[in-house]
């Protein structure tokens, strides 16, 4: 398949998917630049409910651009983002809350308060978006996020200086879960952790995504994260998400660097894992996924 042909069968699925409303973010025409530096320019996108999007390209190809520029931390230069149907841009804080109260964020790194405990930083997005709700109930709250990303509750005093990598990513992901979101944008959650406690943490947002219906935009260098987890995968090169589909599909292009990527040295070794994973539960290898 060329990539023009894929375009136009995305499209043609994206306008079946807008009828039905069945679109979570829809970004079109986007532009972003930085002095001098475009980083994106004419960028369209669409993430469709209860999926799980990956979102991969070289570095600096503007990726977390793209994250904060959904989220309104990102003025753009140019385009539309819509989300749930609501357009974000030049909104204000106020105007965008009911939107921004439906989904959680996982930065790089976790970007947890170093001077907050863990339950602490949980209950900062129900302080700030919901203020009325006293101590008790909030403290509840909290103890229940962090036991649903798997942390002990003795997780909850700790402050982050006193937890492992994967640790902080769990309290990361339980404050981006404080409010019952809709959307969940994770930044690189695996990066930096070990391949057992990234294939552990990959497992937890399948979960947590199929149990609370998420619709996920993630953003990953992790080729196992995609095949495991992820039901579409976006590419980023040349300013715009230049294919999106499934990895079948995004392999049936001839983009050199979607060749490279997915066929190169780590790319083939990731398919043989999901083939080996396949074996060993007696499944047929056909929706490209671990
Ligand atoms: N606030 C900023 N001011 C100036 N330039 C910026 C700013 N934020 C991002 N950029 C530039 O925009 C480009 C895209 O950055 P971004 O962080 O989105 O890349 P990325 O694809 O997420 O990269 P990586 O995979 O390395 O995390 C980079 O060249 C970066 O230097």
């Amino acid at each position: 398949m060329s990539e023009e042909e894929l375009r136009e069968a995305e499209e043609r699925r994206v306008d079946e998917a807008i009828e039905s409303g069945d679109i979570a973010i829809k970004v079109r025409g986007l532009k972003n630049s930085f002095s001098n530096q475009v980083v994106h320019e004419g960028l369209d996108l669409d993430v469709r409910k209860g999926e799980i999007l990956g979102v991969v390209g070289g570095s600096g190809t503007g990726k977390s651009v793209l994250m904060r520029s959904i989220i309104g931390l990102q003025m753009p230069d140019e385009g539309e983002v819509c989300v749930f149907g609501e357009s974000m841009v030049g909104r204000s804080d106020d105007e965008a809350l009911s939107i921004r109260k439906r989904w959680g964020v996982l930065f790089q790194g976790g970007a947890l308060f170093s001077t907050l405990t863990v339950a602490e930083n949980v209950e900062v997005p129900i302080r700030e978006y919901y203020p009325n709700i006293g101590a008790e109930l909030r403290d509840e709250i909290a103890a229940y996020k962090i036991r649903m990303t798997g942390l002990p509750t003795e997780a909850g005093p700790k402050y982050p200086s006193e937890l492992s990598g994967g640790m902080k990513k769990r309290a990361g992901l339980a404050r981006a879960l404080a409010l019952d979101p809709d959307l969940l944008f994770l930044d690189e959650p695996t990066a930096g952790l070990d391949p057992i406690g990234a294939a552990a943490f990959d497992e937890m947002t399948r979960k947590l995504q199929q149990t609370l219906g998420l619709t996920v935009f993630l953003i990953t260098h992790d080729l196992d994260t995609l095949y495991s987890i992820c039901d579409r995968v976006a590419v980023l090169a040349d300013r715009k998400v230049t294919a999106v589909g499934t990895i079948d599909e995004l392999l049936a292009t001839d983009h050199p660097w979607i060749q490279e990527y997915f066929n190169g040295p780590r790319g083939r070794a990731a398919t043989a894992a999901v083939a080996r994973e396949k074996d060993k539960a007696g499944q047929t290898p056909s929706d490209g996924r671990r």
